[in-house]
This record gives structure tokens, C-alpha cells and sequence, in this order.
């Protein structure tokens, strides 16, 4: 039996924990901040029901085999109390959160312990607590090794396509080309498809050429092909197309805008790379009324 916890089962986190309850061998808690009954997961493959242990106070918690971070990465300190009580010597930690930043986001929580970043390529959202839409089965890419291989083995009875791959940086950064763009539906609170313009494209452009020229600099391989995909996919996004970051700023929730373009503007400057762009969604997403926290 692998136990395995997952801290922050919300659009994302309670998809995974719905999949990872499928395998008999795993027993799966659930570590709440809202308190939950159960998990329904509507994927696109059908309907899935778990009831896994819901857990709202870290305190009876104990050391498991594996953690899987899933709250939003604005949350991670508030996350701490349950890293203390789920990490023992033995326990691997794995976060699922975007960016590029997953290790040394945990690095100091965490010190001296195994970190397994995951690149998340789901769309889900929630309804309410543990009730999760999942729209489309996606992917999760991990690091090669030891660590890499024993998480793709976790998902073996799931349906959602893991993988480790040997340059997870590329994937990341490639990843963040997408994630970046995001910006403009957060601001405008629109589909970026019906509103294309010639002025919105040289926004989109902007938000994701700069992303590709530090991801670069970071050592990660990004075709030009990709930044096209991601300009050709704001072009064409549908009305009602939205991203995690907009689901936030709806909400009045805070924004993982460090984590998605704040980043881009800090490691821009140490390359001596401009990034205005970037700069001008965090200052005004800052300025829009959820506070920006790192
Ligand atoms: N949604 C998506 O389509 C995708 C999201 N991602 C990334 O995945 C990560 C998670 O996103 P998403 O699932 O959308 O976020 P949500 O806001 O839907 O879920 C975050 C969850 O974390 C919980 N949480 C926050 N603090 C704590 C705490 N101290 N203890 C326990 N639980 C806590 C929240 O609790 P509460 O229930 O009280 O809100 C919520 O359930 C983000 O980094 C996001 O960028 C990546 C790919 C796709
Ligand atoms: C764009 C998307 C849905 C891709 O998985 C995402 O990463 C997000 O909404 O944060």
C-alpha cells in the first residue's frame, strides 16, 4: 500500500487525488483547507467517485511515501504546517503547481529533502468543494530518475498521460510560453479569440516572446514553432476560455503573478534580457485589486 497525501484538492489537486484513489494499492489523503464530504471527478473518459480520508487539521498527521503539493503557489507557506507533519526521512515530495520554480520555491521548507517538480498539462475546474471538471485528460511531465520513475508509477492505473523526460527545464519553460499569455484574460476578463486584434497580437507576442528569450538564457530549448502555437491558441481561444490565473482574479483571489510573469521580469534582469511586457501585466494585474504575494 502506497500512501500517498495530497495537500489542496481544488480544480487540480482534487482531479489528481480522484484518479490516484482508481488504484486499490494506494491509500489516498486528502488534505483540506475547505472541509470536503467526497470527490466527484467529471473527466472526459466518465465519472469518478472516490472517498478518500479528508484531513482539515495537520495535527493527527502522519509521514507518508509521497506529498503532492497542489495548492496555488501563493499558498506554499500556508502549506508548511502539513509538510511537517506528512515529511518523514523516507517521503517524496512532488509539486504540481506552474512556473519554473518548483524546487527552490520548497527548497527552504524542505531542506536536504527529494523534490519532484511536475509540469501539469490539465485543464480542470471546481464547483464546489471536491465536486471537479476535468476538460481534458493532459499530461503531467516529470524529471528522469529514480524519483521521475516511481511518479509515473503512481499514475499507472490512471488514465492521464505521465512522463519523465530527460530536459524537464525545456518542458517547463515551454509550459510558462503558455501559462504567461494568460495575463491578458486575467486583466481583460475575456477570451482573447472574440477580442483579436492586430494590437491584442502584439501584446500576446510580446508576453510570450519575451518568456521564450529568458527561458533561453535559462538553457531551455524553445522552437519558434511554439511561440506560434501559443499566439495561434490565444487567436482561437473560445468565449468562456479562461486559465487558472483568471479563475482567481474573478474570484478576487490572489494571483500567481510572480509565479507565472513576475518571474520572467527577475530573471530577465539577470540576464540583461528587457522584458517590458511582462512588466506591464504585473504592475497592472498588482494594481487590479487582488494583492500580488510571492
Ligand atoms: N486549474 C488548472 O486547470 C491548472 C492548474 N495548474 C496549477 O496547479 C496549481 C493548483 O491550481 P488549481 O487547482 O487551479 O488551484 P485551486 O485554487 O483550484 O486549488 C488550490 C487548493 O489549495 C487549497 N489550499 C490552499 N491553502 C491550503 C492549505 N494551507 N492547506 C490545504 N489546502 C490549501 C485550496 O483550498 P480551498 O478549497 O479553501 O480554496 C484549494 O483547494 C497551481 O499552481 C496552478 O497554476 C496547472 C495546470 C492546470
Ligand atoms: C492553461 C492551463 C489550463 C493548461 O493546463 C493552465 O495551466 C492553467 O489554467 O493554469
Amino acid at each position: 500500500m502506497t500512501k500517498i497525501a495530497i495537500i489542496g484538492p481544488g480544480a487540480l489537486g482534487g482531479t489528481i487525488a480522484g484518479w490516484l484513489c482508481q488504484n486499490a494499492a494506494h491509500e489516498v489523503i486528502v488534505c483540506a483547507r475547505t472541509p470536503l464530504v467526497d470527490l466527484r471527478v467529471e473527466t472526459p473518459v466518465g465519472t469518478l467517485n472516490a472517498a478518500p480520508q479528508v484531513l482539515i487539521d495537520p495535527a493527527p498527521a502522519q509521514p507518508v511515501d509521497w506529498v503532492l503539493v497542489l495548492t496555488k503557489t501563493y499558498d506554499v507557506a500556508a502549506a508548511k504546517v502539513w509538510l511537517d507533519s506528512l515529511v518523514g526521512p523516507g517521503t517524496r515530495v512532488a509539486v504540481l503547481q506552474n512556473g519554473v520554480e518548483h524546487v527552490s520555491r520548497f527548497a527552504a521548507l524542505l531542506p536536504g529533502q527529494a523534490i519532484v517538480p511536475a509540469v501539469v498539462d490539465i485543464p480542470a475546474s471546481r464547483s464546489a468543494p471536491g465536486r471537479m471538471i476535468q476538460q481534458r485528460l493532459g499530461s503531467i511531465v516529470v524529471p528522469e530518475g529514480d524519483d521521475g520513475a516511481d511518479f509515473v508509477g503512481l499514475f499507472g492505473e490512471t488514465k492521464i498521460d505521465v512522463s519523465a523526460v530527460a530536459d524537464w527545464n525545456s518542458r517547463a519553460w515551454g509550459k510558462l510560453c503558455l501559462n504567461c499569455a494568460g495575463a491578458v484574460a486575467a486583466l481583460t476578463q475575456r477570451s482573447t479569440g472574440p477580442v483579436w486584434n492586430d494590437d491584442l497580437e502584439v501584446l500576446v507576442r510580446g508576453l510570450v516572446s519575451e518568456c521564450a528569450a529568458v527561458a533561453r538564457a535559462e538553457g531551455a530549448v524553445i522552437p519558434d514553432s511554439l511561440i506560434e502555437g501559443v499566439i495561434e491558441g490565444a487567436r482561437n481561444a473560445p468565449e468562456g476560455a479562461g486559465n487558472s490565473m483568471s479563475v482567481d482574479r474573478f474570484a478576487g483571489r490572489q494571483m500567481e503573478l510572480d509565479a507565472r510573469n513576475g518571474v520572467i521580469v527577475r530573471l530577465g534582469k539577470k540576464h540583461g534580457i528587457a522584458t517590458p511586457i511582462n512588466a506591464l501585466f504585473v504592475t497592472l494585474l498588482a494594481a487590479s485589486g487582488s494583492p500580488w504575494v510571492t
